[in-house]
């Protein structure tokens, strides 16, 4: 099976800095893969060219078989790929309950059945349902990320990147949102996460790919990934 988003030679210049130095990586449908890498190795500019918040300096993003590379963020959004940012984001002023109605007003038309048919169902799934009343701006942290996972979803991705979703959040937070992750790929949503927490990784991912100064420097399985000694060379003295 072709995979559902296919990068190939992608690269993104900001001034003298070299973010991503041509990156080939491939994801398959209804895997959970993790991209994995030190600070500043071009994880979050990898998402940000992929969700068109940036334009690459070269190379191709196909989504589905489709050239998506450069196109406006809300062009990629509609084609099915969601994004959940590092800042928690909503409309503070506004619901929970409202939020998440007003990001299912942007969703992509079409697709396969909606596993969550109504703004409530959604909630019910993250497990916000009791706060649907409340202004997002009052959410603790913890509620603050699980509401930004609800509102990615309200878009109807079919490809949901995952920028740090676990950072901020305590352990029991943290497995209440691998449980929730790791339903996602039965409801036909493919995810690709970024995080530093190496055990929340193993949790989720049966695949990693690992980039150090923009490049992509190992893929396979996680276990493998994690005992290559290129990649505990890069992690020397961190956090593996
Ligand atoms: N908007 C920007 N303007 C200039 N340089 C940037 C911009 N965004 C990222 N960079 C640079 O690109 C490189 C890759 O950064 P990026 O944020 O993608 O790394 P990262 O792997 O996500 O890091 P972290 O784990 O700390 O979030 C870094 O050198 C960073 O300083």
């Amino acid at each position: 099976m072709s995979p559902i988003l296919a990068i190939s030679g992608l690269g993104k210049q900001f001034g003298g800095v070299t973010a991503l130095a041509g990156v080939d990586l491939a994801v398959e449908e209804g895997e959970i893969l993790g991209v994995v890498g030190p600070n500043g190795s071009g994880k979050t500019t990898l998402f940000n060219v992929v969700t068109g918040v940036h334009k690459p300096s070269g190379g191709t993003v196909l989504f589905r078989g489709r050239d998506i590379t450069g196109l406006a963020p809300h062009a990629i959004s509609r084609a099915g790929i969601g994004y959940t940012f590092q800042q928690a984001m909503a409309f503070a002023g506004l619901g929970v309950l409202e939020n998440v109605q007003i990001a299912g007003e942007h969703r992509r038309a079409g697709g396969a059945a909606n596993p969550w048919p109504t703004p409530q169902a959604l909630l019910d799934f993250v497990g916000l349902s009791a706060l649907g009343g409340e202004k997002a701006g009052v959410l603790p942290f913890g509620s603050l990320r699980l509401l930004g996972l609800a509102l990615a979803l309200a878009t109807r991705p079919s490809l949901l990147l995952l920028d740090e979703p676990a950072a901020g959040l305590n352990d029991r937070e943290t497995s209440a949102l691998v449980g929730l992750v790791r339903q996602l790929p039965g409801h036909g949503i493919t995810v690709c996460v970024i995080d530093h927490d190496m055990k929340l990784m193993q949790m989720l991912c049966r695949r990693l790919a690992v980039l150090d100064f923009g490049s992509k420097i190992a893929d396979g399985p996680t276990e493998k990934v994690l005992a290559d000694p290129k990649v505990l060379d890069v992690y020397l003295g961190g956090d593996l």
